[in-house]
Parts: C-alpha cells; sequence; structure tokens
C-alpha cells in the first residue's frame, strides 16, 4: 500500500526505511529540472540555502501566480540560464517533522537551448548516467533515479529526520505511475 500523500493505484518500485509515516502537513509545492544529453545528466551543485554542497536538479518553489511547469521554467534560467521542452517525469514528497510537506514536481528534458551558465545558487556540471553521485545527493535520489533514467512515471515519498543542519532519511516508498 503507498502511504499517506501518495495515490493509491501505484507499482511498488522500492521501499525501505523503518518507524511510522510523518503526519499529515500543509503543502508547498516545488519543482526540480534534470536535463539528459546523450549518455550525461546535467546536475547543478548547490552553493548556498538547503542542501548546500549537494548536486540537484535545478528548481526551487513555484510562486503563487504561476504553474508548476511556468515555476520550472524559470527556475531552470535563473540557475543554468537555458530553456528545455520539460516533460513531467515524476513527483517526490519531501517530509520533514514540523514542517510543510515539499510537493515537488519533477521535470526532464533531453534537450536544451541557450548556454548553459552557472548562476549564484547552483554550478551546472555534467555526469555520466552511469556515474550518478549519490553520495553527494539528497539520499532518496537513488532510489527513484532508476525510473527518471528508464523514462518511467514515478511517485515517491520521503520522511527525513532533522538532526541540526543535518537530515537523516527515516522511510522512503517509491511507486511507478502507470496511468500515463
Ligand atoms: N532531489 C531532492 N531529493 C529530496 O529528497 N529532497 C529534495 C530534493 N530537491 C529538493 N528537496 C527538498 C529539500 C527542500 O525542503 C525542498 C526544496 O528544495 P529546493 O532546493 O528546491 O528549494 P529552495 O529552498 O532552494 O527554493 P528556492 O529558494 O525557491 O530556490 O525540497
Amino acid at each position: 500500500m503507498p502511504p499517506p500523500g501518495l495515490s493509491d493505484d501505484l507499482q511498488k518500485f522500492n521501499a525501505g526505511g523503518s518507524g511510522d509515516w510523518f503526519p499529515v502537513a500543509e503543502i508547498r509545492y516545488y519543482t526540480n529540472v534534470f536535463i539528459m544529453y546523450e549518455d550525461k545528466i546535467l546536475l547543478g551543485y548547490k552553493k548556498r540555502g538547503l542542501g548546500i554542497h549537494k548536486y540537484n536538479g535545478f528548481g526551487g518553489k513555484v510562486e503563487p501566480d504561476e504553474s508548476t511547469l511556468d515555476a520550472a521554467l524559470r527556475e531552470l534560467k535563473e540557475e543554468a540560464g537555458i530553456t528545455a521542452p520539460l516533460i513531467h517525469a515524476g513527483t517526490l514528497l519531501f517530509v520533514v517533522p514540523g514542517q510543510k510537506w515539499a510537493h515537488i514536481d519533477i521535470f526532464r528534458a533531453d534537450e536544451y537551448t541557450g548556454t548553459i551558465t552557472e548562476s549564484d545558487e547552483m554550478r551546472p556540471e555534467w555526469f555520466e548516467k552511469t556515474n550518478i553521485p549519490f553520495d553527494n545527493m539528497w539520499d532518496s535520489d537513488r532510489h527513484w533515479f532508476p525510473l527518471l533514467l528508464s523514462n518511467q512515471r514515478f511517485s515517491a515519498r520521503a520522511d527525513f529526520d532533522r538532526e541540526g543542519e543535518k537530515y537523516i532519511q527515516k522511510k522512503w516508498w517509491i511507486g511507478i505511475d502507470s496511468k500515463t
């Protein structure tokens, strides 16, 4: 059974961790964009803020007056200097006790236009798809990346305990979204 917050008709891909799911909280919407090209994927090294020193896709909060897709395009331009024909790849619920749930819409594209440019927030860097720096990324990503890379839509939930500045993954559940 998928955990609270995910739809009932997902096919389980993997799950792990222990304990109870954290209680329901208000949702805040975010985006995250991954650009692929041939055998490579573009990640950004985060230079400031939450997730500093981790590699991630390009993204951030959805503003009240914009669609999720518009937010994803805006963040891709702001953080990496490019634009791309984005496809919705999946969603991730990032849950930390005492905070709003982050509902992250994840997009992918296999091409882009513009010149990849470092920003104040992110330093873009290409990685071979066979050599992704999972040890230097959010811990949940290694569990859903196989679906992102194989073009299978997914919905995932990852609950993290917070210890000071550190986020420690406690429990996760990844499902394949076969509706689309
Ligand atoms: N790849 C990822 N895997 C994961 O498990 N959690 C992620 C994630 N990317 C982001 N998160 C979580 C961390 C954070 O709580 C939330 C939003 O993170 P972001 O880095 O996108 O947002 P920012 O706070 O930088 O937003 P902006 O200031 O609008 O750029 O989602």
